[in-house]
């Protein structure tokens, strides 16, 4: 496991949760424990989509593409989040959707696989996953995406294999892979991983160099706080980056793209990965929302959010039978956000919010609460455990309102 033995839960914290609370405009009511899904707004991240807006687009207008740097933007808003994933500042690039760039990168990896037709994952993935590779075989017929449960994916490696693609944390339990065992078991059978860091990255400590993983992926609007629908990145191993080249060729992944040249040549480094032009003002905002991570210890936070999530557990369990914890019990094997099965999930859900607690809620049965130890203090994490007790035992949750389905979160 990833923890240090003297920092788990119960051991001593070098980053306080909470203590960078007023960096964020949070309402001073609410305990926010959705930043698993959409990170809160930072003032810097305000203050930089309004500079680049009224200053840079404003006044600047298009010499700002080299004036400001936006030109450079993708590289560099990859280079900050670089560290935080255990890469090289030049194996990592911000562009597209996640969803995108798994497309990209599936692609690309299949392509470097000729004879090998099947790309292994897991059901119950995020579906987005799933959904780009069942697209990709509508291009690729013979393509197989094979799903087995979690447990059986190392045994399922084969010569078939060309692409083992996995979400680290899992988006609705948490639980986590072993990166480096699943990372060894594949390129054992010749293949290569795909890995979805959208609810690792700035959760937890991980290591893409260190496990020799292949490629990865992972969302800029969740623990980044990048805002929302903002740009995500993408990796590739330097020992790839010549070998892989991106399907979706567009002009900004051109070695040499103000040449206008007819024919495409990929750039030599990360950049290939781009397609078109950088979304500035998205870009801004993330790369403020990246920025509140300097100086922070990927291992130092998630301690401390292991702090955080074990006294909820604990406390919500310790006092209420009817909840079931779907997620990994040991704080060290899963990310920063636990999952519990209510037949009534939803209602809770909606009564919880209804009294400034937010978590959401994921069909068919669960109620997810993630724990962010940026702006989340121990006090208020326990506040939100008690009044989800709270709720359940009085049944607040079966007043009529809470039962109306509204929205799609
Ligand atoms: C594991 C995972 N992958 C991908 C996504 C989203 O991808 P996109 O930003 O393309 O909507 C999410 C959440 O929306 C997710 O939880
Ligand atoms: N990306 C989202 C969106 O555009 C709207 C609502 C929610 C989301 C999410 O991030 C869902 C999220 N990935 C999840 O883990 O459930």
């Amino acid at each position: 496991m990833l923890s240090r033995a003297a920092d788990g839960p119960d051991g001593p914290l070098t980053f306080i949760p909470g203590a960078y609370r007023e960096r964020f405009l949070l309402p001073s009511d609410m305990v926010y424990l959705d930043g698993n899904s959409l990170g809160p707004l930072s003032h810097s991240a305000r203050d930089a989509v309004a500079d680049l807006a009224s200053r840079q687009w404003g006044e600047s207008l298009i010499s700002s593409w080299n004036e400001h740097g936006w030109m450079e933007a993708p590289r560099r808003i990859g280079a900050k989040i670089a560290p935080l994933i255990g890469a090289q500042a030049d194996e990592v690039v911000v562009c597209d959707s996640t969803s995108v760039n798994i497309f990209k990168l599936a692609a690309a990896a299949l392509l470097a696989r000729p004879g090998r037709t099947t790309v292994l994952s897991e059901p119950g993935n995020f579906p987005t996953d799933l959904y780009m590779i069942e697209g990709l075989k509508r291009l690729r017929p013979d393509l197989d995406l094979k799903l087995v449960p979690r447990d059986e994916i190392a045994a399922a490696l084969d010569e078939d294999t060309a692409l083992l693609l996995l979400t680290h944390v899992h988006y609705k339990t948490g639980e986590m892979f072993d990166m480096g065992v699943l990372t060894a078991a594949t390129h054992k059978a010749g293949a290569l991983t795909l890995w979805d860091l959208s609810h690792s990255v700035g959760a937890v400590p991980v290591s893409l160099n260190r496990t020799q993983a292949d490629l990865a992926v992972g969302c800029g609007y969740k623990y980044l706080n990048g805002g929302p629908g903002a740009p995500a990145f993408l990796y590739v191993a330097n020992r790839h980056q010549q070998g892989l080249t991106s399907p979706l060729s567009g002009w900004l992944g051109h070695e040499s793209p103000f040449a206008f040249d007819d024919a495409y040549r990929p750039a030599e480094d990360i950049g290939r990965w781009r397609a078109g032009t950088p979304p500035m003002l998205s870009l801004a905002a993330l790369e403020a929302g990246v920025g509140q991570f300097e100086g922070v210890d990927m291992q130092d936070l998630w301690d401390a959010s292991q702090k955080l999530s074990q006294r909820f557990v604990e406390r919500v369990t310790g006092q209420c039978a009817e909840v079931e914890l779907i997620s990994p019990s040991a704080p060290d094997a899963r990310g920063c956000h636990v999952s519990f099965r209510f037949h009534s999930a939803y209602e809770v859900v909606q009564a919880l919010i209804a009294e400034g607690i937010v978590g959401d809620f994921r069909a068919p049965d669960a109620m997810r609460f993630g724990f962010t130890p940026l702006y989340l203090s121990l006090e208020e994490v326990e506040r939100a455990a008690d009044r989800l007790v709270d709720i359940l035992a009085t049944g607040r949750w079966r007043q009529p309102e809470f039962a109306v389905r509204k929205g799609v979160t």
